[in-house]
């Protein structure tokens, strides 16, 4: 789902998460390991506020393992628990129970040292769209949908959905915006599917993927495209894909717009392999 994002979308979507933060006690904040930074919602920090949070990198699969850890690196010197998952195989399930358990021990014991009987952690899923938030929900749901009626104050058909026995989840996740800050950041929101193509030319994604190819991974992309060396400018690698490619139109002249959308297909279809977007270093 693609959402167009207009002032008003914005502050119902920030009051819709605002209302069901004072429902939980930890906040998972699912972004795409692809691009941490970029796939993270500008005004997170002060819709949740002090609420206790655990990052997710989801996708984790597709992105640079190595970059990965960096990024958790990142996070953890600003104080952030942060855990790489796949929501997709369902790997890193438990380690999202165990770290949501360790974020909030002190609160716990402190409960249970006044008295109170031990619950289940309640959590909510915070993120951008097409993030994984649905996927995630699903696999940690698996077959224990919690059919326990609705929760008073939230929207009808709000259910808890029980992650063992040690987690609830509400089952409806709060979706967020992205940013829409720069024109680099639109990219790699356009090509991890996050926001519509349509709003950014194919041709510069396409350029920008190529770039970013060539810098940080040239290999797989002489691979990919049978290249010895690296073309001087962006026509004559287009030129000698499109060649290798048959994206040709009448008369031989290479097909750009097929060019473009062979290479946007096969760059999000991984065939270049696990590729992260950004760095921590880039910021
Ligand atoms: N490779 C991979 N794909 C994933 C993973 N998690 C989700 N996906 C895919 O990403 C796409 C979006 O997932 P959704 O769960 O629909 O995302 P969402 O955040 O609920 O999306 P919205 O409903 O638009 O807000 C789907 O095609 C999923 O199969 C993952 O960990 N790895």
């Amino acid at each position: 789902m693609t959402i167009q994002w207009f002032p008003g979308h914005m502050a119902k979507a920030r009051r819709e998460v605002t209302e069901k933060l004072k429902l939980v006690d930890i906040i998972f904040e699912l972004v795409d390991a692809r691009i941490p930074y970029s796939s993270r919602n500008p005004m997170i920090d002060e819709i949740i506020q002090h609420k206790p949070r655990l990052v997710l990198l989801n996708k984790a699969d597709m992105a640079d393992r190595e970059v990965t850890k960096e990024w958790m690196n990142f996070f953890a010197e600003k104080g952030i628990k942060s855990l790489a998952i796949n929501s997709q195989a369902g790997e890193g399930m438990k380690t999202i129970t165990t770290a949501s358990q360790e974020i909030l021990k002190d609160k716990f014991d402190r409960l249970k040292a006044k008295g109170v009987k031990p619950r289940a952690i309640r959590a909510m899923i915070v993120g951008i769209p097409n993030v994984g938030k649905s996927t995630l929900i699903n696999r940690l749901a698996k077959k224990n949908i919690a059919k326990t009626g609705n929760t008073p104050g939230v929207t009808k058909s709000q259910q808890w959905i029980k992650v063992g026995k040690e987690m609830e989840l509400l089952d409806t996740p709060g979706i967020l915006w992205p940013k829409f800050e720069d024109q680099e950041v639109g990219m790699k929101l356009a090509i991890t599917g996050a926001i519509k193509d349509t709003l950014l030319n194919l041709h510069d994604l396409t350029i920008y993927s190529l770039k970013y190819l060539e810098r940080f991974y040239p290999e797989r992309l002489k691979d990919r495209y049978k290249l010895t060396e690296l073309p001087e400018d962006a026509v004559a690698l287009f030129d000698h894909i499109g060649r290798l490619r048959g994206c040709l139109m009448g008369g031989g002249m290479v097909d750009y717009d097929k060019v473009a959308e062979l290479v946007i297909r096969e760059f999000r279809s991984e065939k270049f392999g696990p590729i992260s977007l950004e760095k921590p270093s880039d910021f």
